[in-house]
């Protein structure tokens, strides 16, 4: 499928959104706004508002029930086999947990990126280039490890292992890196060093990225817009020019409070 969108269009769109989990629960409700190329996006809400919902509609890893998701001004619900591949390629994802094979090593964790390029069978045996090889080395150096390129995952900090799933990330050479709480686990210090490494790679590499974070301190620090679900429904959407705390509190009423 080819991309026909150019720099000014929104590189993802929601035209009203709607997801429905198999057992009825709400998890989106009529979703419609538009994120432009290279923003610094935060979503925020209560815990069960969505939030993870919305960022897994972006590449598919949840279908959506009615409405539109477009990436590069495609619906991602076209997508198929191949396609769909190359969309996910596109779209690096950050969970909370890391997701790292803790007992191999940095490098070939970062390796692993490489997964939707190389046979399964070439992974498994860790039969990369040394061009690849390479590449890995880059993008630890984009996340200051490179001096933990042998060590073995479970070495590492909560930080750290962050900054591997980072770089592994980097290795699809991605157009948008969605994060999925990145620093739920880990203290102030470190989740310093992985909110900076996103904000480093969003402004030096123009990497459009989306966060959910339950910090509305975090979020005010880093985004360059913010918004805000309830109950899977968007209740506040603005730059961070206008952002005020007051505001952003409502985000955080419960239902029986509105
Ligand atoms: N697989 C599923 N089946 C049924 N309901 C689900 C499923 N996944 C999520 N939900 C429900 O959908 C709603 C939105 O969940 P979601 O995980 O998107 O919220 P969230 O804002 O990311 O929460 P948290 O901050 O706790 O991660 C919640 O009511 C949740 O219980």
């Amino acid at each position: 499928m080819q991309a026909t969108a150019s720099q000014s269009d929104p590189i993802i769109s929601f035209r009203h959104v709607n997801k429905i989990y198999n057992n009825g629960t709400v998890g989106l409700k009529d979703i419609n706004f538009d994120i432009p190329r290279g923003q610094f996006l935060v979503v925020v809400g209560l815990s069960g508002a969505g939030k993870s919902t919305l960022l897994r509609t972006i590449n598919r890893m949840h279908e959506i029930s009615s409405g539109e998701v477009l990436v590069d001004n495609e619906s991602v619900s076209a997508y198929k086999g191949k396609s769909l591949r190359q969309l996910r390629r596109k779209i690096g994802m950050i969970f909370q947990n890391f997701n790292l094979v803790k007992r191999s090593t940095v490098e070939k964790n970062v390796l692993s990126g490489l997964v939707s390029y190389y046979p399964t069978w070439k992974c498994v045996l860790g039969l990369f280039s040394a061009d690849d090889r390479k590449r890995a080395f880059q993008a630890l150096t984009r996340v200051s490890l490179t001096k933990k390129i042998f060590a073995r995952a479970d070495e590492l900090s909560g930080g750290q292992q962050q900054r591997v799933a980072i770089a592994r990330a980097l290795m699809q050479e991605p157009k948008i890196i969605l994060a999925d709480e990145p620093i739920a686990s880990l203290d102030p210090r470190t989740t310093k060093a992985v909110m900076d490494t996103l904000q480093r790679l969003n402004r030096e590499d123009g990497i459009t990225v989306i966060v959910n974070l339950h910090s509305v301190e975090l979020a005010q620090q880093y985004a360059d817009r913010i918004v805000g679900l309830r109950a899977g429904e968007l209740v506040y959407d603005e730059d961070i020019a206008n952002v005020t705390t007051e505001a952003l509190d409502h985000v955080y009423q419960t239902d029986s409070e509105v």
